[in-house]
């Protein structure tokens, strides 16, 4: 009897393990069908790309390639930096794949279909493709979950629509001009601080600064103050945990990795690590204790900063019916601050450490930006007037954000099937826009597409290239930065408060390594080398 009691329940278990795992294959098996559907569509509409395999599409070409392209690194200085298209080493395999199959190609990470859309033509269609059928990429915005919550950035559909609404005032064309001054309060204590340091080295003939984390603080500073008032004096906490969090995110990589069966049956979880789950619980508690800090301090007394408007934006989201229940007050709150918190100070540091960079490669430049700064603007220092006057100031950062744009890519799901001109994209596909190759095509730009040329932004960005729908530093269509103004006037600032005020080389100890953290940063920082004027 014991005997038979033994046989039954291992044939249940036996039962069980081979229903779970024939369900497991279906669903698997389902999933993979739709993917070479897909790929199917694509290919009928003349769109090619390299053969997957069956079960990890393109991820063991990518592997290799980018592993052959590790060994291969080269070293690069003085002029070789400018012309280094970096998107060579940082995705080798898109570039691979571009010179094989031209600017719109298909690939494959298994479990999901891509779409890479270089065309000048295509982006101009994505650009104009007023829908909400084109959102963010879900598996990435599952793996930035931490980081950025289901903010503005990260949601789609009628919910990012909506919060949408609620920030955009805050950043329109007329309120950003009222905090020229702001920016420049928060500059003047870096400034000051590398005036002393060259000060207190007199008779020695240079000195190197490293830039990076006094430009993440001082922009860390002025988002702080601008957006969310003097109620987030946790900021700083905030920012500096928000920092190992993008690097512990990271450290894999997020956007191409290898989607299987895991991502589908764990979503997030999979590369939720305990270390990241700690930090994102303690940057959500440090920003809820602002939030509850700012209401007792008092109610309907503030003034209308960004913080203000989110926590309205948030009573009335709860209250009616536009965002599904789960998403509370406190998570809409916590979500979009940790969102501007992040887009707002990490995106302009990186992109002023670029522009001194360059500018340090090319003193005349910076010559040329003094010269205009101290004769427009009183005492060097810019104001709401005089910052529409620097026209060799904006030449020179879009000419940055043109070779080092910040943000690699445009990225877009299809969540229904779209059309983007002649082009059918299947819903579920993942469109990449990539924002540096773009930027640096000679089809688009000319034969000196690789040189650092501010004049060609001369006669504004319709005259500076052949498509201008193809300069796209913040991105394009409906999901276009919502700071674009606002971080357009604080990288001016900065840039005409240190150039007016420095003379700088390209220190020796720099090494050239652009790494993709979100962003494309300088991995060791970006130095300088001071001479005292
Ligand atoms: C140099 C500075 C900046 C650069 C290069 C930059 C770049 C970008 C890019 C490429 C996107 C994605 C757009 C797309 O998917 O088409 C974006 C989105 C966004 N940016 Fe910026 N950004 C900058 C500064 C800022 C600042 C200062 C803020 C706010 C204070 C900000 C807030 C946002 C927000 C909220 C979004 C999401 C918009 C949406 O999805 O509707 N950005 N930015």
């Amino acid at each position: 009897m014991e005997i038979l009691m033994v046989e039954m329940a291992k044939t249940i278990w036996w039962i069980i393990v081979i229903g779970v795992l024939g369900l497991g294959f279906r669903v698997y098996g389902k999933a993979m069908a739709e993917q070479w559907r897909m790929r199917r569509r694509l290919m009928m509409q003349g769109v090619k790309g390299p053969p997957p395999s069956l079960f990890r599409g393109n991820v063991p070409e990518m592997q290799r390639i980018q592993s052959q392209t590790m060994i291969n690194s080269k070293h690069y200085s003085g002029d070789n930096i400018i012309a280094h298209d970096y998107t060579s080493s940082l995705f080798p395999y898109l570039d691979h794949w571009r010179k094989q199959y031209g600017s719109v190609y298909t690939y494959s990470t298994g479990m999901k279909q891509h779409l890479y859309v270089n065309h000048p033509e295509v982006v101009k269609e994505l650009n104009q493709a007023n829908t909400l059928n084109l959102g963010k990429v879900s598996y990435v915005t599952k793996r930035l979950k931490s980081i950025l919550g289901r903010g503005v950035i990260t949601s789609n559909g009628p919910h990012w629509a909506h919060q949408r609404r609620i920030i955009a005032p805050e950043f329109f064309l007329d309120k950003v001009k009222g905090m020229v001054g702001l920016v420049v309060e928060s500059a003047m204590p870096m400034v000051s601080k590398w005036e002393e340091m060259v000060q207190s080295r007199e008779g020695e003939t240079f000195f190197d600064i490293r830039v990076d984390d006094d430009l993440r603080a001082v922009s860390a500073d002025i988002i702080s103050r601008a957006c969310f008032g003097s109620s987030f004096s946790k900021g700083k906490e905030i920012f500096s945990k928000l920092r190992c969090l993008q690097k512990a995110i990271t450290h894999n990589n997020i956007l191409f990795s290898h989607n299987g069966f895991t991502d589908i049956s764990f979503g997030s979880k999979k590369h939720g690590n305990a270390k990241i789950e700690e930090i994102e619980k303690h940057i959500d508690s440090l920003i809820w204790e602002t939030v509850k800090e700012r209401e007792k301090e008092c109610v309907g007394d503030h003034k209308k900063d960004l913080m203000q408007l989110i926590l309205e934006g948030a009573m009335t989201s709860c209250d009616g019916s536009l965002v599904d229940k789960a998403s509370s007050y406190k998570s809409f709150v916590v979500d979009n601050c940790k969102s501007i918190y992040f887009a707002g100070h990490e995106t302009s540091a990186v992109a002023v450490s670029w522009c001194l960079m360059l500018l340090a490669l090319n003193p005349s430049w910076q010559t040329r930006i003094r010269d205009e700064v101290l004769s427009s603007c009183k005492n060097g220092i810019p104001d709401a007037d005089s910052i529409s006057n620097l026209k060799t100031v904006t030449m020179v950062i879009q000419e940055t954000l043109r070779l080092y744009p910040p943000a690699a890519f445009v990225s877009r799901e299809a969540l229904a099937e779209t059309k983007l001109g002649n082009l059918v994209v299947p819903k579920g596909v993942c469109i990449w826009t990539l924002i540096p190759t773009l930027h640096r095509d000679p089809e688009i730009w000319g034969a000196d597409a690789n040189e650092f040329r501010p004049e060609r932004f001369s006669e504004g960005v319709s005259k500076a290239c052949k498509y201008p729908q193809s300069f796209v530093p913040f991105g394009l269509g409906t999901r276009l930065c919502l700071g674009k103004n606002f971080g357009m006037m604080e990288l001016k600032v900065l840039v005409s408060l240190i150039v007016s005020r420095f003379s700088f080389t390209l220190s020796p100890t720099y090494q050239h390594s652009p790494v993709f953290r979100m962003l494309v940063e300088p991995q060791h920082g970006v130095v300088i080398r001071v001479c005292p004027s």
